[in-house]
């Protein structure tokens, strides 16, 4: 009786209420039925089938309801297909993984998992579906598109920390990805020289934690080997991988992979790779009981590297065992992944391609943040592949930004929306600071130059004002209302970095972008004090004018001292920001300004501009947009993280911009033997040329010497008879003490 009281105390107490239902949930279910009508929530919850249903399911609803939830009160059905708590609702649960059906009437609500999975990814729903008080009727059928949705940590520079991969993984749990997969290429027990050993207890015990943790947010944590480097193709290193995965197993891992990208010589053979995967596959995946199908990174991981005439694709499309997973990153190393792309790697492993999405990786453009929209990819690719990975920056926070939205993509493609999803990915990660983080991330999205010429949008709202500004401003007419409006993009660029610099709510986050917040506030001031000097310029007040002009000088010396402080690395360090449209205005306009100062006046006030004293040729093709790292006495090649392919007779060459008595070069291609193969060279004019003796020192660099004599360019080429392959660690030249 008591029971029957408090349920219709419940009904009474939900007053059913018509309510505009715009019904957010990511991410974006796939069939939504809504009546349009809400009920208060109810005060009480009576949860059917807890002894049935996925337990991390229970313990989210257990967690999210806390003391609402008792053993009377409106009945909350919960359970996978088959269990006698969902019986009812059979027929209406999705038959595809991880589907399920949500519903809520005003007189009951239910929660019925195709699986454990889908159960779990009901609740979330569930969660989300708790608005301003109310709950909405509604029928939900929901499964997703790819199977396998989620992260690779797979980028070279500073590991995730454990605390990060903590919050990921959480992360992950509330965005239904249902993949991790650790391959910190930094990482020396996942590579070489220690991906033979266990882990350090300590590690190992981080790792545990992390499984476990996965686990409950119904995440596959794939622990990756990536032994190409040094491996032998014998016994003793096949049997060193099976040891090393059933140490990984004891500590609670269920899924495993094996990385062989970026890697040269004997661990590139297909054939040898086969063989150790398929009996990795035999002799452990397919013996135990509970563990996911193994996965593979290919040493040919893009098409652009495909080459047919080695066979290496063929071989894993005819001899790697179905079973087993090969991820692909599309048409080249950096790409957006099209349905003709997906199709065609299909066509060559036999199988659908795991794809290992390069973004918003940004190990190659390590002074850039990557906080724009995800886009450019197909949404029919969905039948073609079987998993989809981003793999992130280092700055583990930053990136949810993408990874929030390829959890959107990969769920329901074609409802996907790029913009949409990216401004719920930035309320959901910073909701106390939206307009500033929009702002912020709006203008640090694109990636400036880079060896893999892959770009994205920048400031796209307020590049055809600035444009036609420049334009107008050049002709002597520019229009006021562009001018209020750039002023009033860099008054928000200045307020928004100083808002986020405060910002408590999401720490980690801050902490990550801090140098780029610094950055992003001396381009706000820069902005407007560049406006500034036009007026000053056009009031004919030389003060002012000396004093904006002054201020912008110093602001843009703060700016390179920063580039020096913060986020030192040997590939691209320094701090950049607003690199495609707002730094090159502020130049821009404190260029012009200072020109028509000098001729109305009759100085010569310095143009300030940013200046390079070198220049890069070459014809090998992976080195054609290498860009170049400049400093007061250094000229750096950006280093490549992958393996150079060096034709007969490609070279490369640096003119300086004037001859200089250099002290010496550097260069480090990182190959064992000698390099009988390339000859360095020195010229004053271009015309007569000396060789350069190269002499190898302790770690394997050869350091150029030649007599004391000026030098304006120094070039490598292949004079061998064959490509070589190299990794380019360092080239750089040396022109003053
Ligand atoms: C499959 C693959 N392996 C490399 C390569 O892609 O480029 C990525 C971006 O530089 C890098 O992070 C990754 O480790």
């Amino acid at each position: 009786m008591k029971k029957v009281l408090v349920f219709f105390v419940c009904l009474l107490l939900a007053q059913v209420r018509v309510m505009a239902q715009d019904i957010q949930v990511q991410p974006s279910p796939r069939q939504v039925n809504v009546t349009g009508k809400s009920m208060t929530i109810p005060v009480a919850f009576r949860l059917v089938g807890e002894q049935e249903a996925n337990p991390h399911a229970i313990a989210l609803l257990k967690q999210f309801l806390g003391d609402r939830l008792g053993t009377e009160g409106f009945p909350l059905f919960v359970g996978e297909k088959g269990d006698r708590a969902v019986r009812g609702a059979k027929r209406l649960i999705p038959d595809h993984p991880e589907g399920y059906y949500l519903s809520i009437t005003d007189k009951a609500i239910t929660l019925a998992g195709n699986d454990e999975r889908g159960t779990y990814y009901a609740a979330r729903t569930f969660m989300q579906l708790f608005h301003e008080g109310h709950l909405p009727f509604v029928g939900i059928q929901d499964y997703p598109d790819v199977r396998f949705r989620g992260v690779v940590e797979g980028f070279y520079g500073t590991p995730w920390s454990h605390e990060a991969r903590l919050r990921q993984l959480r992360f992950y749990g509330e965005n239904k990805l249902n993949t991790y997969i650790y391959g910190p290429k930094d990482d020396p027990f996942h590579s070489s020289p220690n991906w033979r050993k266990p882990y350090p207890a300590k590690e190992a015990a981080r790792l545990a934690e992390l499984v476990k943790v996965a686990d409950e947010n119904e995440v596959d944590f794939v622990w990756a080997i990536h032994p190409g480097l040094d491996i032998r193709w014998e016994t003793s290193d096949r049997d060193s991988l099976m040891a090393k995965f059933e140490r990984m197993y004891d500590l609670g891992v269920r899924s495993f992979a094996v990385f062989f990208d970026d890697i040269s010589g004997e661990g590139a053979k297909a054939d040898r790779q086969v063989e150790l995967l398929n009996y990795i596959d035999d002799h452990f995946v397919q013996v135990k009981p509970d563990v996911t199908p193994l996965i593979v990174c290919p040493t040919e991981y893009n098409k652009g590297w495909a080459r047919p005439e080695s066979g290496y694709l063929a071989t894993i499309g005819e001899k790697l065992n179905p079973s087993v997973e090969v991820m692909w990153t599309g048409d080249r190393v950096i790409s957006e992944i099209t349905r003709e792309g997906v199709e065609w790697i299909r066509e060559q492993i036999k199988r659908p391609a795991y794809i290992w999405w390069n973004f918003p990786v940004s190990d190659y453009v390590r002074d850039h943040l990557l906080l724009g929209e995800v886009y450019g990819n197909g949404k029919d690719i969905a039948g073609s592949i079987s998993g989809f990975v981003a793999n992130p920056m280092e700055w583990a926070e930053a990136s949810k930004l993408a990874i929030y939205c390829v959890a959107d993509y990969t769920w329901n493609m074609q409802s996907y929306d790029r913009s949409r999803s990216w401004h719920r990915a930035i309320r959901a990660i910073i909701p106390e600071n939206v307009e500033a983080f929009t702002v912020f991330a709006r203008h640090n999205s694109d990636l400036g130059e880079n060896v893999h010429r892959f770009r994205r949008e920048e400031s796209v709202e307020i590049q055809p004002v600035a444009e036609r500004f420049m334009k107008r401003y050049r002709e002597g007419h520019y229009d006021e209302r562009d001018f209020l409006a750039l002023q009033d993009e860099f008054e928000r660029v200045a307020e928004a970095a100083d808002l986020l610099l405060i910002d408590r709510e999401n720490e980690a986050l801050i902490e990550e972008i801090t140098p780029w917040l610094h950055q992003f506030k001396i381009l706000g001031d820069a902005g407007q004090e560049a406006l500034a000097m036009i007026k000053a310029g056009e009031r004919g007040d030389r003060e002012l004018f000396l004093r904006k002009y002054n201020h912008v000088k110093a602001l843009r010396k703060r700016s390179y001292e920063l580039e020096r402080q913060f986020n030192q690395n040997p590939y691209q360090p320094g701090v950049k920001t607003g690199t495609t449209v707002l730094q090159p205005l502020v130049l821009d306009v404190f260029t012009e300004a200072t020109e028509r100062f000098n001729r109305q006046n009759g100085t010569d006030l310095p143009l300030l501009a940013d200046y390079s004293p070198c220049k890069l040729t070459t014809n090998v093709p992976q080195l054609e947009h290498l860009p170049l790292q400049v400093y007061p006495s250094r000229v750096h090649l950006t280093p490549l993280l992958e393996v150079v392919k060096w034709p007969a007779g490609g070279y490369l060459q640096l003119e300086l911009d004037d001859a200089y008595r250099i002290p010496g070069t550097r260069l480090n291609f990182d190959v064992k033997g000698d390099l009988s193969w390339g000859v360095m060279e020195v010229s004053a004019d271009g015309e007569t040329w000396q060789t350069v003796t190269l002499t190898r020192d302790a770690r394997g660099r050869l350091n150029g010497k030649w007599e004391d004599t000026p030098v304006k360019f120094v070039r490598f080429t292949n004079t061998g008879e064959g490509e070589q392959q190299v990794y380019l660690r360092e080239f750089y030249v040396v022109f003053s003490l």
